[in-house]
């Protein structure tokens, strides 16, 4: 025990894997008044967080798994917030052998949905409770206030919902953090959100890249804007913290810090999942394979510096009216995100009716408007959307998404054909265009993909002008058959 523990009280919640989610997330409920039991692997990262920290609220400090469970209130609940995949099977597993019936054991960590439906089952046979709920906030939020998604039993949700709202962000004092639905639902909706995280990310880098390469902005420069946009409607925290990192200068060389960062995006795989899952479903998620691959692209570094030098072609003059330009790229930036986050709720209505979760796109766009990485003042206009119609066709139809387009669209071709005629890549830009241009489309080549098809591989097709399917015998007298 140390300093602010009081050895005579259970604690109401148990917080398992101490780095930089986990050690943020305890010190969130010590602050809101829950007795807090600590336990990490190594147990440096335990003391820590009582030396540096212990003074914030009651904690109870563990070495072991037994001690750990010990400590807890019944029915006990427990927090995972170790590395995603066999970290956190691991974790489960000592948890489980060490917990009763009725205990819930909460994983708090970017987890894979499927691995969530595997273990929830898995569990439930064993009389335990399992909640994947997906924590979105980095650092900061997990001290102040996340986005918490929880899936799993309801049940579960009565025994833990007050106590995740109330760490959770608050928004118009509505917590940021409601039920899900069923078993993996929590993570593949916090998946989506990472996806959405990568688009909109990706979006505001060829926003950054378009200012120091066509308008041969500084990077002070781009931040003047980021920040002036973020009082508008691009409001949100990405944009926010772009203008932060923009602004700030290495010490060691004097010069912005954005241009002695090495130009290659890691990642650490839930876009990547987002796109994998978003294909098994068939749902066009442009945007945000584009960011993903644009990642990927960034990565391959011997490959770039290979091709540095390779032809440009004949390339356009730079604009000659800053303003103007400036203007069209904010308005790029918003129909472009507005498509991102359409992609993003197509994939999960198509996820809900997948697996059965009856998930509420209101309810999402209400929670990610506080606390979370992809917090933006449009989210307040995601939820009006929702509420006014719970079975939009797609978020770009709602009246006032419809109208943003709308008054973006000359902006949003003219941002693609200057950054096309200046050789600078807008890979999430162009395709958002090109996502819209498809989806108004009246007719599309599809026709002609079907007749190919049906040439090669009699696969048939469908006609404008009767029910059922036909091929035409392509290597016959070429006449058509019902098929
Ligand atoms: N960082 C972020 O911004 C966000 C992270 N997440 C997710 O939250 C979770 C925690 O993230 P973060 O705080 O960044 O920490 P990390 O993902 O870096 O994980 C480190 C923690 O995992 C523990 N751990 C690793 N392997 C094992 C193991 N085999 N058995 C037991 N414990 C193990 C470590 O213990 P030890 O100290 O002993 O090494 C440490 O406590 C991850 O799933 C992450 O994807 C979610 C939202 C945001
Ligand atoms: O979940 C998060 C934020 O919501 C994490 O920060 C996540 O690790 C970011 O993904 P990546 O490392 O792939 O950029």
């Amino acid at each position: 025990m140390t300093s602010g523990v009081d050895s005579s009280e259970l604690a109401q919640i148990g917080v398992t894997g101490l780095a930089v989610m986990g050690s943020n997330i305890a010190r969130n409920f010590a602050r809101n008044g829950h007795t807090v039991a600590l336990h990490n692997r190594s147990i440096a990262k335990t003391d820590a967080l009582l030396a540096e920290h212990g003074s914030e609220g009651k904690f109870i400090r563990t070495e072991t798994i037994e001690e750990f469970v010990a400590a807890l209130q019944k029915p006990r609940r427990v927090l995972i917030m170790v590395k995603a995949g066999d970290p956190t099977d691991a974790v489960i597993e000592e948890l489980a052998g060490a917990m009763e019936e009725g205990d819930i054991i909460i994983d708090g960590g970017n987890a894979l949905y499927t691995d969530t439906i595997r273990r929830e089952a898995s569990l439930k046979q064993r009389g335990l409770l399992f909640v994947g709920a997906g924590i979105s906030g980095g650092e900061e939020g997990a001290l102040n206030g996340p986005s918490i998604m929880p899936g799993g039993p309801v049940d579960s949700y009565k025994a833990l919902g007050p106590l995740l709202e109330s760490i959770a962000a608050q928004v118009d004092g509505t917590p940021c953090c409601t039920h899900i639905g069923p078993d993996g639902s929590g993570h593949f909706v916090k998946m989506v959100h990472n996806g959405i995280e990568y688009a909109d990310m990706q979006l505001i880098g060829e926003a950054y890249n378009l200012f120091r390469d066509a308008l041969d902005y500084t990077p002070q420069q781009v931040a003047d804007v980021f920040t002036e946009w973020n009082a508008g409607d691009l409001e949100s925290y990405l944009v926010e913290i772009t203008a932060e990192v923009l602004k700030q200068v290495d010490a060691k060389t004097g010069q912005p810090l954005v241009d002695v960062i090495v130009d290659a995006a890691e990642q650490k795989g839930t876009g990547r999942w987002t796109v994998k899952a978003a294909l098994d479903l068939g749902v066009p998620v442009t945007g945000i394979a584009e960011a993903v691959f644009a990642r990927a692209l960034s990565g391959s570094r011997s490959q770039r510096k290979a091709a540095v030098g390779l032809a440009s072609g004949t390339l356009a003059a730079k604009p000659s009216d800053a303003e103007q330009f400036t203007h069209d790229i904010s308005r790029a930036l918003y129909a472009s995100k507005i498509v991102a986050y359409a992609q993003g709720f197509d994939q999960i209505a198509a996820g809900s009716a997948e697996y059965d979760w009856n998930l509420h796109p209101g309810d999402l766009a209400t929670i990610w408007r506080g606390g979370c990485i992809i917090r933006a003042r449009f989210l307040n206009r995601i939820k009006d959307a929702y509420d006014d119609n719970a079975d939009l066709p797609s978020l770009i139809l709602a009246p006032y998404f419809r109208d943003a387009i709308e008054d973006a669209i000359d902006s949003w071709r003219r941002v693609v054909i200057t950054a096309a005629s200046l050789g600078i890549p807008v890979p999430a830009f162009a395709s958002s265009l090109a996502y819209y241009d498809a989806l108004r489309a009246e007719r599309l080549p599809a026709a002609l993909t079907q007749g190919q098809r049906d040439f090669f591989g009699a696969h048939t097709y469908e006609r404008i002008d009767s029910e059922g399917k036909f091929h035409t015998l392509w290597s016959g007298d070429r006449s058509e058959i019902q098929a």
